[in-house]
């Protein structure tokens, strides 16, 4: 397994390269002052060592060990079965590992978290599914209230009429965001797949998290609405600053909107790499051979 940590790199002008190149013309003046090295980004997800076993005895990974910091966008890759869906929840404390200890968003816990953990992360967790999930005999507007549920004050987002302005004003927001401000007032079973999912985009938005994690956002979609549907993810979550944390079996969506890939294989992390260092024969590598 190879592992090659991101990391903010100190750039040649941060550690006291001159523009150009050039040498000086006359000897230095005092100490060549070095601009601080960028701190790391805060971290979002840990994991050392962590393993998943189901109960029926079907072991899926070990030794997992994962450093996920702030603002990046990661695709977690591998062939069908291979462990996407039971590590990202696992990491989010949806489910219970094994062993091993795992820190999200500042929460240490080791195989799950308690009560008041799991409170804390979900207000800070926006989710988003293959099977988006919406209330089809409701609006569109009130879909996306109800991304507020969970939250402090919730009780009102049970329906746009009890919501505070804001928070309606919020849905409209974060509905133009994906494009849809349109159709607020729809059912949300009159939309095709391509819109349900983008509603389900701006109803895990509107909570305003910290980290955005998707699995198989695009799976059941057909390739150019799934692209659409990968664009506005990749995109809301830089311009939002959320990291975000997909699953994905096509390879594409791997290399075309993540910082950052991990892809798993065998029960193990495979390779876990910049995005730009990952090569047609990585991927590959991933799912043959
Ligand atoms: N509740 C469960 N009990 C027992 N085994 C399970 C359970 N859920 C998943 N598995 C098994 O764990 C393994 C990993 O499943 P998982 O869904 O995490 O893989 P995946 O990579 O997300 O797959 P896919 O791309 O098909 O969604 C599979 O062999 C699956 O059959």
């Amino acid at each position: 397994m190879e592992h090659v940590p991101v990391q903010n790199v100190a750039t040649p002008s941060a550690v006291g390269a001159r523009p150009g190149g050039s040498e000086p013309d006359h000897p230095q003046i005092g100490p060549l002052v070095k601009a601080p090295a960028r701190a790391p980004a805060p971290q979002i997800i840990g994991a050392r060592g962590l393993a998943k076993t189901y109960p029926n005895g079907q072991a899926v990974f070990a030794g997992v060990d994962l450093d996920i910091r702030a603002d990046q966008r990661v695709a977690l890759i591998g062939s069908n079965g291979a462990g996407k869906s039971t590590l990202l929840k696992c990491l989010i404390g949806l489910l219970p590992s094994t062993s091993g200890e795992i820190t999200t968003l500042g929460e240490r816990f080791l195989a799950a978290p308690t009560g008041a953990q799991l409170t804390r992360l979900r207000r800070q967790i926006g989710f988003v599914f293959q099977n988006h999930g919406l209330v089809g005999r409701q609006s569109v507007l009130t879909n996306v209230i109800q991304g507020k549920l969970g939250l402090k004050g919730s009780w009102r987002a049970w329906h746009h009429a009890l919501a505070r302005q804001e928070w309606r004003e919020e849905a409209m927001a974060v509905l133009a965001e994906v494009r849809l401000a349109d159709k607020a007032d729809a059912r949300a079973d009159q939309l095709s797949g391509g819109q349900a999912q983008r509603v389900a985009i701006a109803r895990a938005l509107i909570r305003r998290p910290k980290l955005l994690i998707a699995d198989e956002p695009a799976a059941s979609l057909d390739p150019a609405v799934g692209r659409d549907i990968m664009r506005i993810f990749s995109e809301l979550a830089g311009e939002h600053g959320i990291t975000l944390v997909y699953t994905t079996h096509d390879m594409q969506h791997a290399l075309d909107y993540s910082d950052r890939i991990v892809a798993l294989k065998d029960g193990r992390v495979h390779f876990d790499r910049p995005t730009a260092r990952v090569s047609p024969r990585d991927m590959e590598g991933v799912f043959h051979g």
